[in-house]
């Protein structure tokens, strides 16, 4: 057994962009940390308000993620110490299940000399966490347009216009994915279908062309929000008219409750959008934090300067130690 610490920086990601339902994700710039080495007995320790109420037993997600890895690779059942930090919140639809699931895997494979490739381990996170489009954006950044079939995940990373900034809006209440994929019907009908290929097309030529004035015509839904929007009150108005407040295109977030906003990053509606959505929401009588993002270029990385990791700043947004 080897005694470094591997550190992990993982980016939250938000799913579908609209039309593309398990199928386009992005990154962004929202982490959460991990890191992770060999010890004399299994300990966790998370830090910050973020992951309040996480298991710190071995039914842990990234301690069982780990194991996995370990058991692929030959490794029997060692004994690790997992110390997290995280800025993304849970269940809101900022993809933090990905982002643990892929910095388990990234932390794990690196604990052990690497012995499974970048694709390797998105087939693994694909099969964990389901959505390709969440955990591809987590491993590799950028734009993902991806498939899974149950079996493989193929995928191709599309890199985000430099123009493109993202509104977050993130109301005060959790919907857990399966919770939202719950109210989704088992069959639908030919016409939205085919909407959805059409605007889920348009919507990745969009991006991979950097055409920033189609967004408002292709980031359109009939598959999913429809059916999710009486979980979410006051998203219909918001998604309707969102671009008439200056977004370049507006969408649920993943399975949600946020809501996303696409903005030119220059534009000077941005203060405009922000307040309009937060009345949009104050009449429904509920409380929002927004957030200002941008697109993140990079995926997991090991980062291997201990200073940049945010267990060693005071006064960061590190709220110091939960539990042991
Ligand atoms: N850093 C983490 N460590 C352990 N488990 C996590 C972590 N982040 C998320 N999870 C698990 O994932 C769940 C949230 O997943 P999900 O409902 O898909 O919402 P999200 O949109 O945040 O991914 C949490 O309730 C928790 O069980
Ligand atoms: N495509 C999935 C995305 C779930 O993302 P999450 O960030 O909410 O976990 C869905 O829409 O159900």
């Amino acid at each position: 057994m080897n005694s470094k610490t591997i550190r992990v920086k993982i980016p939250a990601s938000t799913a579908n962009l609209g039309p593309g339902f398990d199928t386009i994700g992005m990154a962004l710039d929202l982490y959460t940390w991990i890191e992770m080495s060999f010890s004399d007995e299994t300990k966790m320790k998370l830090f910050g308000d973020n992951l309040k109420g996480i298991p710190t037993d071995k039914s842990n997600l990234i301690y069982k993620v780990a194991q996995k890895v370990f058991h692929k690779a030959g490794v029997e059942q060692p004994n690790i110490e997992i110390r997290m930090y995280s800025d993304i919140p849970l269940t809101r639809g900022l993809g933090s299940s990905a982002s643990a699931i892929v910095g388990a895997l990234v932390a794990a494979n690196a604990l052990i000399e690497y012995p499974f490739s970048d694709n390797e381990l998105f087939q693994m996170a694909t099969s964990i966490e389901n959505h390709p489009d969440n955990a591809g954006a987590s491993l590799f950044g950028g734009i993902i347009v991806a498939n899974w079939d149950g079996e493989r995940a193929e995928y191709i990373r599309v890199e985000p216009n430099s123009h493109l900034e993202v509104l977050a809006v993130i109301p005060d209440f959790e919907l857990a994915t399966e919770k939202s994929r719950n109210v989704l019907p088992d069959q639908v009908l030919f016409k939205d279908a085919v909407f959805n290929v059409s605007h889920s097309s348009l919507l990745v030529a969009a991006l991979c062309t950097g055409n920033l004035e189609l967004i408002k015509h292709a980031m359109k839904d009939g598959l999913h929000q429809p059916h999710r929007a009486s979980l979410i009150p006051g998203m219909n108005t918001i998604l309707a008219q969102a671009v008439q407040h200056g977004a370049l295109g507006a969408a649920l977030s993943g399975a949600g409750p946020t809501l996303l906003a696409l903005v030119h990053k220059n534009s000077n509606e941005k203060k405009g959008l922000e307040q309009f959505v937060m009345n949009q929401f104050k009449i429904e009588n509920i409380k929002v934090k927004t957030l200002w993002l941008k697109p993140c270029l990079k995926g997991a990385q090991v980062v291997s300067d201990e200073l940049s990791h945010p267990f060693h700043h005071q006064g960061t947004s590190f709220k110091g130690e939960l539990k042991s």
